[in-house]
Protein backbone atom coordinates (compact mmCIF):
# COMPACT_ATOMS: atom_id res chain seq x y z
CA UNK A 1 0.00 0.00 0.00
CA UNK A 2 1.26 3.71 -1.07
CA UNK A 3 0.29 6.45 0.70
CA UNK A 4 2.75 9.28 -0.75
CA UNK A 5 1.13 12.45 0.33
CA UNK A 6 4.20 15.24 -0.47
CA UNK A 7 4.31 18.46 -0.35
CA UNK A 8 4.56 20.42 -3.52
CA UNK A 9 4.76 24.63 -4.66
CA UNK A 10 0.79 26.14 -4.84
CA UNK A 11 0.10 25.91 -9.09
CA UNK A 12 -1.94 28.46 -9.71
CA UNK A 13 -4.26 30.30 -12.18
CA UNK A 14 -5.37 26.95 -13.92
CA UNK A 15 -8.56 25.30 -12.89
CA UNK A 16 -11.50 26.04 -10.53
CA UNK A 17 -13.46 23.13 -9.17
CA UNK A 18 -12.91 19.14 -8.72
CA UNK A 19 -13.38 16.51 -11.07
CA UNK A 20 -14.72 12.69 -9.33
CA UNK A 21 -14.80 8.93 -11.02
CA UNK A 22 -15.51 6.40 -9.41
CA UNK A 23 -15.25 2.26 -11.29
CA UNK A 24 -16.09 -0.99 -10.57
CA UNK A 25 -15.17 -3.68 -13.13
CA UNK A 26 -15.12 -7.60 -13.85
CA UNK A 27 -12.17 -8.60 -12.60
CA UNK A 28 -9.65 -6.49 -14.26
CA UNK A 29 -7.80 -4.13 -12.20
CA UNK A 30 -9.20 -0.55 -11.49
CA UNK A 31 -6.19 1.74 -11.53
CA UNK A 32 -5.81 2.24 -14.89
CA UNK A 33 -9.20 3.16 -16.00
CA UNK A 34 -9.53 5.59 -13.09
CA UNK A 35 -5.99 7.48 -14.00
CA UNK A 36 -7.44 7.83 -17.86
CA UNK A 37 -10.52 9.22 -15.93
CA UNK A 38 -8.46 11.50 -14.08
CA UNK A 39 -6.56 12.66 -16.73
CA UNK A 40 -10.05 13.93 -18.74
CA UNK A 41 -10.87 15.79 -15.88
CA UNK A 42 -7.68 17.18 -15.29
CA UNK A 43 -8.91 20.77 -15.99
CA UNK A 44 -11.23 19.85 -12.83
CA UNK A 45 -8.33 20.29 -10.69
CA UNK A 46 -4.74 20.72 -10.68
CA UNK A 47 -3.84 20.98 -7.21
CA UNK A 48 -3.64 17.65 -6.31
CA UNK A 49 -4.45 14.09 -7.39
CA UNK A 50 -5.44 10.38 -5.65
CA UNK A 51 -6.96 7.17 -6.03
CA UNK A 52 -8.17 4.54 -3.80
CA UNK A 53 -8.51 1.02 -4.69
CA UNK A 54 -9.47 -2.59 -2.93
CA UNK A 55 -8.47 -5.91 -4.07
CA UNK A 56 -11.83 -7.32 -1.94
CA UNK A 57 -9.48 -7.63 1.14
CA UNK A 58 -7.73 -4.31 1.73
CA UNK A 59 -7.19 -0.56 0.46
CA UNK A 60 -4.73 0.49 -1.76
CA UNK A 61 -4.06 4.33 -1.75
CA UNK A 62 -1.64 6.98 -3.52
CA UNK A 63 -2.69 10.64 -3.65
CA UNK A 64 -0.23 13.43 -3.86
CA UNK A 65 -0.15 17.26 -4.97
CA UNK A 66 0.38 17.98 -8.75
CA UNK A 67 -1.08 16.65 -11.94
CA UNK A 68 -2.51 13.43 -12.58
CA UNK A 69 0.68 12.80 -14.81
CA UNK A 70 3.50 13.87 -12.50
CA UNK A 71 1.34 11.78 -9.16
CA UNK A 72 1.08 8.32 -11.04
CA UNK A 73 4.22 6.30 -12.45
CA UNK A 74 3.30 2.97 -13.78
CA UNK A 75 4.91 1.44 -10.16
CA UNK A 76 2.47 3.63 -8.27
CA UNK A 77 -0.65 2.00 -10.61
CA UNK A 78 1.35 -1.25 -10.51
CA UNK A 79 0.48 -1.38 -6.62
CA UNK A 80 -2.90 -0.45 -6.59
CA UNK A 81 -4.95 -3.39 -7.06
CA UNK A 82 -8.10 -4.36 -6.98
CA UNK A 83 -11.10 -4.57 -9.58
CA UNK A 84 -13.10 -1.51 -8.07
CA UNK A 85 -11.46 2.21 -6.63
CA UNK A 86 -12.53 6.06 -6.76
CA UNK A 87 -10.38 8.62 -8.40
CA UNK A 88 -10.25 12.73 -7.16
CA UNK A 89 -8.46 15.76 -8.76
CA UNK A 90 -8.53 18.64 -6.84
CA UNK A 91 -9.00 22.69 -6.73
CA UNK A 92 -9.36 23.53 -3.53
CA UNK A 93 -12.42 25.58 -2.39
CA UNK A 94 -12.31 24.92 1.37
CA UNK A 95 -9.56 24.19 3.51
CA UNK A 96 -5.69 23.83 3.14
CA UNK A 97 -3.92 23.66 -0.11
CA UNK A 98 -1.92 20.80 0.84
CA UNK A 99 -1.42 17.43 0.96
CA UNK A 100 -3.54 17.33 3.78
CA UNK A 101 -6.25 17.92 2.17
CA UNK A 102 -5.66 15.69 -1.27
CA UNK A 103 -8.68 13.54 -1.82
CA UNK A 104 -9.67 10.58 -1.69
CA UNK A 105 -10.24 10.74 1.76
CA UNK A 106 -8.97 7.31 3.38
CA UNK A 107 -11.12 6.48 6.72
CA UNK A 108 -10.70 3.17 8.31
CA UNK A 109 -13.10 1.98 11.67
CA UNK A 110 -13.95 -1.14 12.63
CA UNK A 111 -16.75 -2.18 10.18
CA UNK A 112 -14.24 -1.47 7.08
CA UNK A 113 -12.61 1.00 5.00
CA UNK A 114 -13.85 4.36 3.38
CA UNK A 115 -11.92 6.16 1.12
CA UNK A 116 -14.20 9.53 -0.45
CA UNK A 117 -14.09 11.94 -3.39
CA UNK A 118 -15.77 15.51 -3.16
CA UNK A 119 -16.42 18.11 -5.99
CA UNK A 120 -18.37 21.07 -4.13
CA UNK A 121 -18.60 22.73 -0.81
CA UNK A 122 -20.10 22.38 2.78
CA UNK A 123 -21.98 25.00 4.32
CA UNK A 124 -21.70 23.80 7.45
CA UNK A 125 -19.06 21.73 7.51
CA UNK A 126 -17.44 23.64 10.59
CA UNK A 127 -20.73 22.45 12.98
CA UNK A 128 -20.35 19.23 11.77
CA UNK A 129 -16.96 19.27 12.23
CA UNK A 130 -17.40 20.46 16.18
CA UNK A 131 -20.27 18.13 16.83
CA UNK A 132 -17.92 14.89 15.86
CA UNK A 133 -15.00 16.39 17.32
CA UNK A 134 -17.03 16.61 20.60
CA UNK A 135 -17.20 12.83 19.88
CA UNK A 136 -14.01 11.76 20.04
CA UNK A 137 -13.34 11.60 16.04
CA UNK A 138 -9.91 13.26 15.18
CA UNK A 139 -9.43 14.97 12.04
CA UNK A 140 -6.61 15.39 10.20
CA UNK A 141 -7.73 18.16 8.46
CA UNK A 142 -9.26 21.75 8.32
CA UNK A 143 -11.58 20.71 4.89
CA UNK A 144 -15.27 20.45 4.54
CA UNK A 145 -14.48 16.55 2.94
CA UNK A 146 -13.28 15.08 5.71
CA UNK A 147 -16.09 15.71 7.68
CA UNK A 148 -18.57 14.03 5.28
CA UNK A 149 -15.95 11.07 5.37
CA UNK A 150 -16.09 10.73 9.32
CA UNK A 151 -19.63 11.46 9.05
CA UNK A 152 -20.53 8.57 6.94
CA UNK A 153 -18.17 6.49 8.77
CA UNK A 154 -20.18 6.92 12.05
CA UNK A 155 -23.24 6.18 10.67
CA UNK A 156 -22.06 3.35 8.90
CA UNK A 157 -21.46 1.74 12.74
CA UNK A 158 -24.91 2.17 13.53
CA UNK A 159 -26.89 1.72 9.97
CA UNK A 160 -26.57 -0.68 6.78
CA UNK A 161 -24.85 1.22 3.53
CA UNK A 162 -27.67 3.23 2.18
CA UNK A 163 -29.74 4.31 5.52
CA UNK A 164 -26.10 5.64 6.43
CA UNK A 165 -25.86 7.51 3.60
CA UNK A 166 -29.15 9.16 3.56
CA UNK A 167 -28.39 10.03 7.11
CA UNK A 168 -25.21 11.91 6.05
CA UNK A 169 -27.19 13.53 3.64
CA UNK A 170 -29.66 14.91 6.47
CA UNK A 171 -26.69 16.39 7.83
CA UNK A 172 -24.37 18.03 5.00
CA UNK A 173 -25.67 21.04 3.29
CA UNK A 174 -24.55 22.44 0.26
CA UNK A 175 -22.60 21.33 -2.80
CA UNK A 176 -21.75 18.05 -3.33
CA UNK A 177 -21.07 15.30 -6.24
CA UNK A 178 -19.34 12.43 -4.26
CA UNK A 179 -17.74 8.79 -5.13
CA UNK A 180 -17.07 6.76 -2.40
CA UNK A 181 -15.73 3.35 -1.69
CA UNK A 182 -17.16 1.33 1.09
CA UNK A 183 -14.87 -1.87 0.49
CA UNK A 184 -15.21 -2.77 -2.79
CA UNK A 185 -18.58 -1.31 -3.13
CA UNK A 186 -18.37 2.02 -4.88
CA UNK A 187 -21.14 4.16 -4.56
CA UNK A 188 -22.48 7.38 -6.30
CA UNK A 189 -24.26 10.87 -4.40
CA UNK A 190 -25.13 14.12 -6.33
CA UNK A 191 -26.54 16.30 -3.64
CA UNK A 192 -30.32 17.33 -3.54
CA UNK A 193 -30.14 20.01 -5.57
CA UNK A 194 -27.80 18.49 -8.34
CA UNK A 195 -25.35 21.80 -7.73
CA UNK A 196 -22.72 20.16 -9.45
CA UNK A 197 -22.82 17.32 -12.06
CA UNK A 198 -22.21 13.43 -11.92
CA UNK A 199 -22.57 10.81 -14.30
CA UNK A 200 -23.19 7.18 -14.58
CA UNK A 201 -21.25 5.30 -17.41
CA UNK A 202 -21.15 1.53 -18.71
CA UNK A 203 -17.66 0.03 -19.69
CA UNK A 204 -17.33 -3.33 -21.93
CA UNK A 205 -16.70 -4.58 -18.50
CA UNK A 206 -18.52 -2.55 -15.81
CA UNK A 207 -19.45 0.80 -14.54
CA UNK A 208 -18.10 3.92 -14.04
CA UNK A 209 -19.16 7.51 -12.16
CA UNK A 210 -17.61 10.78 -13.08
CA UNK A 211 -18.25 14.11 -12.87
CA UNK A 212 -18.10 14.91 -16.65
CA UNK A 213 -19.11 12.36 -19.66
CA UNK A 214 -15.97 13.27 -21.55
CA UNK A 215 -14.46 11.09 -18.88
CA UNK A 216 -16.49 8.15 -20.17
CA UNK A 217 -16.02 8.71 -23.67
CA UNK A 218 -12.29 8.48 -22.69
CA UNK A 219 -12.56 4.76 -21.87
CA UNK A 220 -14.76 3.78 -24.55
CA UNK A 221 -17.88 4.16 -22.76
CA UNK A 222 -21.29 4.99 -23.18
CA UNK A 223 -23.04 7.58 -20.83
CA UNK A 224 -25.94 5.94 -19.41
CA UNK A 225 -27.47 8.90 -17.47
CA UNK A 226 -26.87 11.53 -15.10
CA UNK A 227 -26.87 10.95 -11.43
CA UNK A 228 -30.03 12.86 -10.20
CA UNK A 229 -30.31 15.42 -7.80
CA UNK A 230 -30.33 13.37 -4.06
CA UNK A 231 -30.06 10.07 -5.52
CA UNK A 232 -27.53 7.19 -4.20
CA UNK A 233 -25.95 4.69 -6.88
CA UNK A 234 -24.36 1.51 -5.76
CA UNK A 235 -22.16 0.02 -8.54
CA UNK A 236 -22.40 -4.16 -8.37
CA UNK A 237 -19.93 -6.25 -7.39
CA UNK A 238 -18.08 -7.47 -11.01
CA UNK A 239 -19.26 -4.70 -13.04
CA UNK A 240 -22.70 -5.78 -13.51
CA UNK A 241 -25.07 -3.12 -13.09
CA UNK A 242 -26.16 -0.45 -10.63
CA UNK A 243 -28.99 0.11 -8.23
CA UNK A 244 -30.70 3.45 -7.57
CA UNK A 245 -32.04 4.83 -4.35
CA UNK A 246 -33.83 8.10 -4.31
CA UNK A 247 -32.82 9.29 -0.73
CA UNK A 248 -33.73 12.98 -0.96
CA UNK A 249 -36.31 14.36 -3.40
CA UNK A 250 -36.50 18.41 -3.54
CA UNK A 251 -39.13 20.75 -5.38
CA UNK A 252 -35.92 22.38 -7.29
CA UNK A 253 -32.78 21.60 -8.86
CA UNK A 254 -29.58 24.47 -8.29
CA UNK A 255 -27.72 23.14 -11.48
CA UNK A 256 -24.81 25.04 -11.73
CA UNK A 257 -25.51 27.46 -14.84
CA UNK A 258 -21.30 28.32 -14.64
CA UNK A 259 -20.70 24.88 -15.55
CA UNK A 260 -21.78 24.55 -18.66
CA UNK A 261 -20.84 28.44 -19.55
CA UNK A 262 -16.89 28.18 -18.61
CA UNK A 263 -15.86 25.44 -16.03
CA UNK A 264 -16.51 22.21 -17.96
CA UNK A 265 -15.47 20.91 -21.29
CA UNK A 266 -17.25 21.41 -24.18
CA UNK A 267 -17.60 17.79 -25.13
CA UNK A 268 -19.28 16.74 -21.91
CA UNK A 269 -22.54 16.28 -21.69
CA UNK A 270 -24.14 17.57 -18.53
CA UNK A 271 -27.52 16.92 -17.49
CA UNK A 272 -28.67 16.27 -21.01
CA UNK A 273 -27.31 19.13 -22.63
CA UNK A 274 -23.95 19.52 -24.64
CA UNK A 275 -22.00 21.86 -23.24
CA UNK A 276 -20.61 22.85 -26.88
CA UNK A 277 -23.95 23.21 -27.62
CA UNK A 278 -25.25 24.99 -24.76
CA UNK A 279 -22.43 27.53 -25.38
CA UNK A 280 -22.94 28.02 -29.15
CA UNK A 281 -26.80 28.54 -28.37
CA UNK A 282 -25.82 31.33 -25.59
CA UNK A 283 -23.72 33.17 -28.33
CA UNK A 284 -26.82 33.07 -30.94
CA UNK A 285 -29.09 34.25 -27.93
CA UNK A 286 -26.55 36.98 -27.42
CA UNK A 287 -26.49 38.43 -31.15
CA UNK A 288 -30.11 38.26 -30.81
CA UNK A 289 -30.20 40.31 -27.70
CA UNK A 290 -26.95 42.99 -28.21
CA UNK A 291 -25.52 42.30 -31.70
CA UNK A 292 -23.59 44.70 -33.11
CA UNK A 293 -22.63 45.14 -36.96
CA UNK A 294 -18.70 44.84 -37.15
CA UNK A 295 -16.38 43.88 -39.85
CA UNK A 296 -14.92 41.10 -37.77
CA UNK A 297 -16.29 38.80 -35.15
CA UNK A 298 -13.19 36.79 -32.99
CA UNK A 299 -13.16 34.93 -29.97
CA UNK A 300 -11.08 34.68 -26.87
CA UNK A 301 -9.99 32.06 -26.66
CA UNK A 302 -10.35 29.15 -25.48
CA UNK A 303 -13.75 29.49 -23.64
CA UNK A 304 -14.87 32.43 -25.71
CA UNK A 305 -15.07 29.71 -28.87
CA UNK A 306 -18.24 28.17 -28.97
CA UNK A 307 -20.02 31.15 -27.88
CA UNK A 308 -19.02 33.18 -31.01
CA UNK A 309 -19.22 30.50 -33.57
CA UNK A 310 -23.00 30.49 -32.28
CA UNK A 311 -22.82 34.68 -32.54
CA UNK A 312 -21.54 34.76 -36.04
CA UNK A 313 -24.04 32.31 -37.08
CA UNK A 314 -26.86 33.80 -36.23
CA UNK A 315 -25.33 37.30 -37.17
CA UNK A 316 -24.84 35.93 -40.98
CA UNK A 317 -28.68 34.71 -40.99
CA UNK A 318 -30.22 38.21 -39.29
CA UNK A 319 -29.06 41.84 -39.19
CA UNK A 320 -28.53 43.13 -35.43
CA UNK A 321 -32.33 44.81 -36.11
CA UNK A 322 -33.16 41.27 -36.46
CA UNK A 323 -34.51 41.72 -40.14
CA UNK A 324 -33.10 38.87 -42.21
CA UNK A 325 -29.74 39.63 -44.25
CA UNK A 326 -30.68 40.39 -48.12
CA UNK A 327 -28.43 37.93 -50.36
CA UNK A 328 -26.15 40.50 -51.25
CA UNK A 329 -25.12 41.09 -47.31
CA UNK A 330 -22.19 38.92 -46.21
CA UNK A 331 -22.84 39.82 -42.59
CA UNK A 332 -19.85 39.58 -40.32
CA UNK A 333 -16.64 37.90 -41.20
CA UNK A 334 -16.26 34.75 -38.24
CA UNK A 335 -11.35 35.17 -38.01
CA UNK A 336 -10.21 33.17 -35.28
CA UNK A 337 -7.50 36.94 -34.58
CA UNK A 338 -6.19 35.86 -30.92
CA UNK A 339 -3.85 33.26 -30.76
CA UNK A 340 -3.66 31.07 -27.16
CA UNK A 341 -0.34 29.81 -26.34
CA UNK A 342 -0.95 26.40 -25.28
CA UNK A 343 1.12 25.95 -22.61
CA UNK A 344 -0.65 28.84 -20.57
CA UNK A 345 -3.70 27.71 -18.47
CA UNK A 346 -6.64 29.50 -16.99
CA UNK A 347 -5.79 32.45 -15.72
CA UNK A 348 -9.33 34.09 -14.20
CA UNK A 349 -7.55 32.78 -10.54
CA UNK A 350 -4.10 33.87 -10.14
CA UNK A 351 -3.28 34.74 -7.22
CA UNK A 352 -1.85 38.76 -7.96
CA UNK A 353 -2.76 40.74 -10.27
CA UNK A 354 0.41 41.45 -11.44
CA UNK A 355 0.36 37.82 -12.41
CA UNK A 356 -3.10 37.68 -13.91
CA UNK A 357 -1.98 39.97 -16.46
CA UNK A 358 1.40 38.82 -17.25
CA UNK A 359 -0.27 35.88 -17.58
CA UNK A 360 -3.06 37.33 -20.61
CA UNK A 361 -0.45 39.23 -22.49
CA UNK A 362 1.62 35.49 -22.53
CA UNK A 363 -1.68 33.52 -23.51
CA UNK A 364 -2.93 35.42 -26.33
CA UNK A 365 -1.22 37.39 -28.67
CA UNK A 366 -3.36 38.87 -31.72
CA UNK A 367 -3.33 38.57 -35.77
CA UNK A 368 -2.43 41.96 -36.86
CA UNK A 369 -3.79 41.60 -40.33
CA UNK A 370 -7.19 40.83 -39.07
CA UNK A 371 -7.71 43.40 -36.86
CA UNK A 372 -5.90 46.64 -38.49
CA UNK A 373 -8.49 49.04 -39.52
CA UNK A 374 -11.33 47.20 -38.41
CA UNK A 375 -14.27 46.79 -36.59
CA UNK A 376 -14.11 44.06 -34.21
CA UNK A 377 -16.55 42.44 -31.83
CA UNK A 378 -14.39 40.32 -29.22
CA UNK A 379 -16.45 37.52 -27.72
CA UNK A 380 -15.78 36.19 -24.02
CA UNK A 381 -17.86 33.58 -21.91
CA UNK A 382 -17.21 35.65 -19.11
CA UNK A 383 -15.87 38.85 -17.07
CA UNK A 384 -14.79 38.46 -13.66
CA UNK A 385 -11.98 41.03 -12.90
CA UNK A 386 -11.95 42.04 -15.99
CA UNK A 387 -8.32 41.50 -16.06
CA UNK A 388 -8.52 39.54 -19.54
CA UNK A 389 -10.90 42.16 -21.29
CA UNK A 390 -9.29 45.73 -19.95
CA UNK A 391 -5.65 44.07 -21.78
CA UNK A 392 -7.77 42.62 -24.68
CA UNK A 393 -9.50 45.72 -26.03
CA UNK A 394 -6.18 47.56 -25.16
CA UNK A 395 -4.30 45.28 -27.50
CA UNK A 396 -6.45 45.25 -30.50
CA UNK A 397 -6.25 48.89 -30.41
CA UNK A 398 -2.77 48.67 -30.34
CA UNK A 399 -3.01 46.73 -33.56
CA UNK A 400 -4.70 49.00 -34.77
CA UNK A 401 -8.60 48.04 -34.13
CA UNK A 402 -10.81 51.28 -35.39
CA UNK A 403 -13.25 50.20 -32.56
CA UNK A 404 -13.35 46.76 -29.80
CA UNK A 405 -17.15 45.86 -29.15
CA UNK A 406 -16.92 43.33 -26.35
CA UNK A 407 -19.94 40.79 -25.98
CA UNK A 408 -20.54 38.43 -23.05
CA UNK A 409 -22.13 35.16 -22.69
CA UNK A 410 -23.26 35.15 -19.52
CA UNK A 411 -24.53 37.65 -17.12
CA UNK A 412 -23.08 40.36 -14.84
CA UNK A 413 -20.81 38.42 -11.72
CA UNK A 414 -21.90 40.52 -8.86
CA UNK A 415 -21.26 37.91 -5.92
CA UNK A 416 -18.74 35.10 -5.09
CA UNK A 417 -19.45 31.33 -5.35
CA UNK A 418 -20.10 29.37 -2.52
CA UNK A 419 -20.66 25.79 -3.79
CA UNK A 420 -17.08 24.73 -5.12
CA UNK A 421 -15.50 27.61 -7.71
CA UNK A 422 -13.35 29.89 -6.74
CA UNK A 423 -14.92 33.00 -7.73
CA UNK A 424 -12.70 36.39 -6.55
CA UNK A 425 -14.74 38.20 -3.26
CA UNK A 426 -16.78 40.72 -3.94
CA UNK A 427 -14.45 43.60 -3.84
CA UNK A 428 -12.43 41.89 -6.87
CA UNK A 429 -15.74 41.63 -9.15
CA UNK A 430 -15.77 44.30 -11.50
CA UNK A 431 -19.15 43.64 -11.63
CA UNK A 432 -20.56 44.06 -7.93
CA UNK A 433 -19.93 47.96 -7.71
CA UNK A 434 -20.04 48.72 -12.18
CA UNK A 435 -22.66 49.69 -14.03
CA UNK A 436 -22.57 47.90 -17.28
CA UNK A 437 -21.65 51.48 -18.52
CA UNK A 438 -18.36 51.71 -15.76
CA UNK A 439 -17.39 48.61 -16.65
CA UNK A 440 -17.02 49.47 -20.70
CA UNK A 441 -15.66 52.89 -20.07
CA UNK A 442 -12.96 50.94 -17.74
CA UNK A 443 -12.61 48.08 -20.09
CA UNK A 444 -11.72 50.80 -22.30
CA UNK A 445 -14.18 49.38 -24.84
CA UNK A 446 -16.26 51.19 -27.34
CA UNK A 447 -19.39 49.01 -26.47
CA UNK A 448 -20.31 46.22 -23.90
CA UNK A 449 -23.58 44.09 -23.56
CA UNK A 450 -23.92 40.70 -21.27
CA UNK A 451 -26.43 37.76 -22.04
CA UNK A 452 -29.47 38.30 -19.74
CA UNK A 453 -30.21 35.95 -16.89
CA UNK A 454 -33.12 34.76 -18.72
CA UNK A 455 -31.40 33.77 -21.94
CA UNK A 456 -29.14 31.66 -19.88
CA UNK A 457 -32.21 30.03 -18.18
CA UNK A 458 -34.09 29.42 -21.72
CA UNK A 459 -31.20 27.94 -23.46
CA UNK A 460 -30.07 25.60 -20.22
CA UNK A 461 -33.69 24.56 -20.41
CA UNK A 462 -33.92 25.32 -16.97
CA UNK A 463 -36.40 27.86 -14.88
CA UNK A 464 -34.45 30.57 -13.23
CA UNK A 465 -35.65 28.58 -9.76
CA UNK A 466 -34.10 25.64 -10.90
CA UNK A 467 -30.62 26.95 -11.28
CA UNK A 468 -27.95 28.05 -9.32
CA UNK A 469 -27.25 31.42 -10.07
CA UNK A 470 -26.11 32.99 -6.76
CA UNK A 471 -23.23 34.62 -8.62
CA UNK A 472 -25.00 36.97 -11.27
CA UNK A 473 -28.48 37.04 -8.54
CA UNK A 474 -26.22 37.59 -5.27
CA UNK A 475 -29.40 35.21 -4.11
CA UNK A 476 -28.72 31.61 -3.59
CA UNK A 477 -30.16 28.28 -3.52
CA UNK A 478 -28.79 27.67 0.03
CA UNK A 479 -28.71 29.52 3.41
CA UNK A 480 -25.16 31.14 3.51
CA UNK A 481 -24.43 33.30 6.38
CA UNK A 482 -24.61 36.70 5.68
CA UNK A 483 -26.15 35.74 2.03
CA UNK A 484 -29.67 36.42 0.22
CA UNK A 485 -31.36 33.25 -0.79
CA UNK A 486 -33.83 32.85 -3.88
CA UNK A 487 -35.94 29.87 -1.91
CA UNK A 488 -37.27 28.19 1.44
CA UNK A 489 -33.64 26.74 2.28
CA UNK A 490 -34.81 26.39 6.00
CA UNK A 491 -32.08 23.47 7.55
CA UNK A 492 -33.43 21.53 10.08
CA UNK A 493 -31.33 22.09 13.81
CA UNK A 494 -28.93 20.36 14.26
CA UNK A 495 -29.65 17.48 16.82
CA UNK A 496 -26.49 15.62 17.50
CA UNK A 497 -27.74 12.10 16.64
CA UNK A 498 -31.36 12.51 16.74
CA UNK A 499 -31.81 12.89 13.12
CA UNK A 500 -32.52 9.74 11.83
CA UNK A 501 -33.38 8.28 8.18
CA UNK A 502 -36.96 7.46 8.15
CA UNK A 503 -36.72 4.57 6.12
O1 LIG B 1 -12.30 39.01 -16.15
P1 LIG B 1 -11.22 38.04 -15.81
O2 LIG B 1 -10.86 38.09 -14.35
O3 LIG B 1 -10.02 38.15 -16.69
O4 LIG B 1 -11.82 36.57 -15.97
C1 LIG B 1 -12.56 36.17 -17.11
C2 LIG B 1 -11.71 35.37 -18.04
O5 LIG B 1 -11.23 34.19 -17.34
C3 LIG B 1 -11.64 33.02 -18.02
O6 LIG B 1 -10.63 32.63 -18.93
P2 LIG B 1 -9.42 31.70 -18.49
O7 LIG B 1 -8.16 32.31 -18.98
O8 LIG B 1 -9.46 31.42 -17.02
O9 LIG B 1 -9.69 30.29 -19.22
P3 LIG B 1 -10.07 29.84 -20.72
O10 LIG B 1 -8.76 29.67 -21.45
O11 LIG B 1 -10.78 28.52 -20.56
O12 LIG B 1 -10.95 30.85 -21.36
C4 LIG B 1 -12.86 33.42 -18.81
O13 LIG B 1 -13.00 32.60 -19.95
C5 LIG B 1 -12.54 34.86 -19.20
O14 LIG B 1 -11.75 34.89 -20.38
N1 LIG C 1 -13.43 22.34 -5.95
C1 LIG C 1 -13.98 21.46 -5.18
O1 LIG C 1 -15.00 20.85 -5.51
C2 LIG C 1 -13.33 21.31 -3.84
C3 LIG C 1 -13.83 20.20 -2.95
C4 LIG C 1 -13.54 20.46 -1.49
N2 LIG C 1 -14.41 21.53 -1.00
C5 LIG C 1 -12.07 20.85 -1.31
O2 LIG C 1 -11.74 22.02 -1.19
O3 LIG C 1 -11.23 19.98 -1.33
MG1 LIG D 1 -11.19 32.89 -21.08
Amino acid sequence: MTDGRGETPRRTGMTEKCGVVGVSLDGRDAARPLYYGLYALQHRGQESAGIVTHDGFQQHSHVDMGLVGEVFDEDDLDVLNGATGIGHVRYPTAGSVDSSCAQPFSVSFKSGSLGLSHNGNLVNADEIRDELAAVGHAFTSDGDTEVIAHDLARNLLEEDLVRAVKRTMGRIHGSYALAISHDDTILGVRDPQGNRPLCIGELEDGYMLASESAAIDTLDGDLVRDVRPGELVVLREDGDGFDSYQLVEEDNTAHCFFEHVYFARPDSVIDETLVYEARRNLGRKLWEESGVESDVVMPVPDSGRAFASGYADAASETTADGDLREESDNGVEFAEGLMKNRYVGRTFIMPTQGERERAVRLKLNPIKSTIEGKTVTVIDDSIVRGTTSTQLVQLLKDCGAEKVHVRIGAPEIVAPCYMGINMATREELIASDKSTTEIRDTINADSLAYLSTDAVAEVLGNDRIDLCLGCVTGEYPYDIDGEATDRDVTRPELEGRTMHADD
